[in-house]
This record gives C-alpha cells, sequence and structure tokens, in this order.
C-alpha cells in the first residue's frame, strides 16, 4: 500500500510498506513452521522450545545488529513461540565454573556502578536487550527492567540492596506533552520500545490519576517522530535525560518519578538487579561474590560522584555538571520505603493486566 504525503506518494515510503508487508508475512510464516516443530517436540516427550538453538539465534542477530539485535531476535522468538516462559529457565545454558558474567545497562543510569566495578568485565546494553540475555543465561547477573522482572519473578531472584529508582524526580523516565495531561483523553501516546517499566507506569498514571483514556502504540524511541503521530510519548535513559535537560520550545516534561511520589507518596524504583533461580542454586557462593562486588561498586562510585560524571561527560552527550546532578538525583538504594513502592506498583500494574497478580519480589539470600 502506498503513503501518501500531501498530495504525491512517496516512491520510497512505499517500497518500505512492501517491505514490511513482506516481513509481516515471513514471521507469520516462520510462527506457522515453528508451531509445527513445537508440537513434534511435545509429541516425543521434550520440551517446547531448544534453548541451544535459540542461543545459535540470538548470537546470529546479534552479529549483524549489535544489541538491538539481540532485543530483535527475542522479539522474533516471542512472536514465534509465546514469551519466555518457565521450562526455559531451566535449559538456560550456564557455565559451571569461571566467573559469572555481568550485566550492565548502557544507560547513564548505570554509571555509577560502571565506574565502580573499574576493570570487572560486564556485557553492556539496553533494558531489553539485558533482560533477554538475563532470562535466555548469556548473563548471570544483571539489572533488569522492574515490569520485567515481575513478569519472570518465577524465573528470578533479586539481589538485596541494589536498584535504580528515585524518590521523587528521576530526570530519565519522562512523559513528553504538547499540552496538560487531561487534554491527552481521546488522543495517542506513544511509548518508546526500550521501555517496560516507565510505559506502563505512564499508563497506570494516565489512567489511574490523571483519569484520562488513552491509546497507546510501542515506537522506537526517538521524540521527534513519536509525537508525530501522538500527543504524548514515554522516553527512558540518556535519550530522555537529554530532552529532560534541553527541553524542545513548546513540550512539557512530566517527570514519571516526581508524578509518582506526588500521588503515592513513595519512590519509584525502575530496575532491579537479578539472578536466575537455577543459577542461584547451583553456584550459591559465585552470586554471594558478585553482588559484594556489585555492592561495592555502587558504594565506591556513590562516594565519587564527580569522577563518574567526569568519565561520563567523554562522551559528549552531556556536561560533569548536569551528569553530577543526574546521577545525585539517582536512587540506588533498595530498602523498606522502596520496597512499598514496588509492592505498591505491582498491585497497579497487576489491575491493568500486565504482570501477574501474584509478582512479587525474592530476595537472593532470603531477604532485603
Ligand atoms: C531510570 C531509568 O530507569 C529505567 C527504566 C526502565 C524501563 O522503563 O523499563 C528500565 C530500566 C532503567 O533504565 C532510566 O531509564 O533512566
Amino acid at each position: 500500500m502506498a503513503v501518501r504525503t500531501g498530495t504525491h506518494v512517496t516512491p520510497a515510503r512505499s517500497r518500505i510498506d512492501d517491505l514490511d508487508t513482506k516481513l509481516i508475512a515471513l514471521l507469520h510464516e516462520r510462527r506457522r513452521i515453528s508451531a509445527g516443530i513445537q508440537r513434534d517436540r511435545l509429541a516425543n516427550g521434550g520440551v517446547r522450545t531448544d534453548t541451544a538453538r535459540e542461543r545459535e539465534i540470538f548470537r546470529r542477530y546479534r552479529s549483524e545488529f549489535g544489541s538491538a539485535g539481540t532485543t530483535l531476535s527475542s522479539t522474533v522468538l516471542e512472536i514465534c513461540r509465546g514469551r519466555l516462559g518457565a521450562e526455559r529457565a531451566h535449559h538456560a545454558i550456564e557455565p559451571e565454573t569461571g566467573p559469572l558474567r555481568l550485566g550492565t545497562f548502557s544507560f547513564a543510569n548505570c554509571g555509577t556502578v560502571r565506574w565502580g566495578l573499574a576493570d570487572v568485565p560486564t556485557e553492556t546494553g539496553t533494558p531489553a536487550a539485558m533482560a533477554a540475555a538475563l532470562l535466555v543465561g548469556e548473563v548471570d547477573v544483571a539489572p533488569i527492567s522492574l515490569v520485567e522482572y515481575l513478569r519472570h519473578h518465577d524465573e528470578l531472584l533479586a539481589l538485596p540492596g541494589l536498584a535504580i529508582g528515585s524518590d521523587g524526580p528521576v530526570l530519565s523516565c519522562q512523559l513528553f506533552t504538547r499540552g496538560p495531561l487531561e487534554d491527552l483523553a481521546g488522543g495517542r501516546v506513544a511509548l518508546g520500545s526500550t521501555s517496560r517499566t516507565a510505559a506502563l507506569l505512564a499508563t497506570v498514571l494516565l489512567a489511574e490519576w490523571a483519569g484520562v483514556d488513552v491509546e497507546y502504540r510501542v515506537e522506537p524511541p526517538v521524540l521527534a517522530d513519536m509525537l508525530r503521530q501522538a500527543d504524548g510519548a514515554v522516553l527512558i535513559g540518556d535519550a530522555a535525560l537529554a530532552e529532560t535537560l534541553h527541553p524542545r520550545p513548546g513540550l512539557r516534561v512530566h517527570d514519571l518519578g516526581a508524578l509518582w511520589r506526588d500521588w503515592t507518596g513513595l519512590p519509584m524504583v525502575f530496575a532491579v538487579w537479578a539472578v536466575r533461580r537455577s543459577t542461584a542454586a547451583r553456584r550459591p557462593d559465585d552470586v554471594r561474590a558478585a553482588h559484594a562486588v556489585l555492592l561495592e561498586a555502587a558504594g565506591r562510585g556513590a562516594a565519587n560522584l564527580a569522577d563518574v560524571a567526569e568519565s561520563l561527560a567523554h562522551n559528549g552527550l552531556f556536561s560533569g555538571d548536569e551528569l553530577t546532578r543526574y546521577l545525585g538525583t539517582l536512587d540506588h538504594s533498595l530498602g523498606e520505603r522502596q520496597l512499598a513502592g514496588i509492592r505498591h506498583f505491582a498491585k497497579l500494574a497487576a489491575r491493568h493486566g500486565d504482570v501477574a497478580e501474584d509478582a512479587d519480589l525474592t530476595f537472593f539470600g532470603g531477604d532485603a
């Protein structure tokens, strides 16, 4: 189908539409074939999926497209065989020895921990890529979006004392609109595809606090494109921070951490650190050691925020002062108030149908 801009059809756009049509048809075909293979595997007494094979697929996409390839392959697999199910955790491929593989987010929100980790090798990626890597066993201990944790709570354990959140403004989980929130009623909000928690928080806040009914669409996290088709947009990470520190004229920036605290009086936790239950059961001492390394790294980073900020400023996106302010705003703690925030959010999330009623945090070591 051709797309019209003004009165004339753009040939390049119509080629893109053709390609999307073909990609969608290919995905349908892939899903049909995959369903047949899954049926055969189950009929022969096997499990529905083959983790080694899926890892091969992840690697292939990753070698083509980097961390976006990991996200893409996890989405392709999700379309073809359903969500990552409990059965796969038991089949994640895990080395029995050697150091556990640590993950962090590529965003500045992990800057403090990354700086503290210094030479400890880590994998970095977007929250979506890290969630996929943790669930399929490509990393062992990594931060994960709170919503992804809650969706997979029966496969994961959270690490005590470490999170990514805020007790008030967060600066990097934002809803951008042209007018007041009430004006969104009956309109459309684009949700950046890198986000799970902020996206769900925005939908909860708009429905339950602002009382507006809105249509949602997941879009690539590029603000200008998102707002071309929608009245509001949710962004996270460095892109959100940049659009907050240097706002576009005419746009209103609603800080989701601040809205949540105004509404509930509680801090918001956007991500926690987690380990697969299977890894925790098989290598408890190694997980304990990795946990200690992470807590120490976070502490060392927090005690040297100006240096952390300088190291991050080298990428040229933000100044050292901006980063010092941002890193000081983030809350990496996971105490009683943060847990109360998580539980309150989990209840609201369940009401909106995105996480199970019984989803809760279970901690490695059995405490908070
Ligand atoms: C504070 C942040 O929290 C994050 C928000 C996430 C989400 O919305 O799913 C996931 C991980 C964190 O990166 C941020 O993105 O800056």
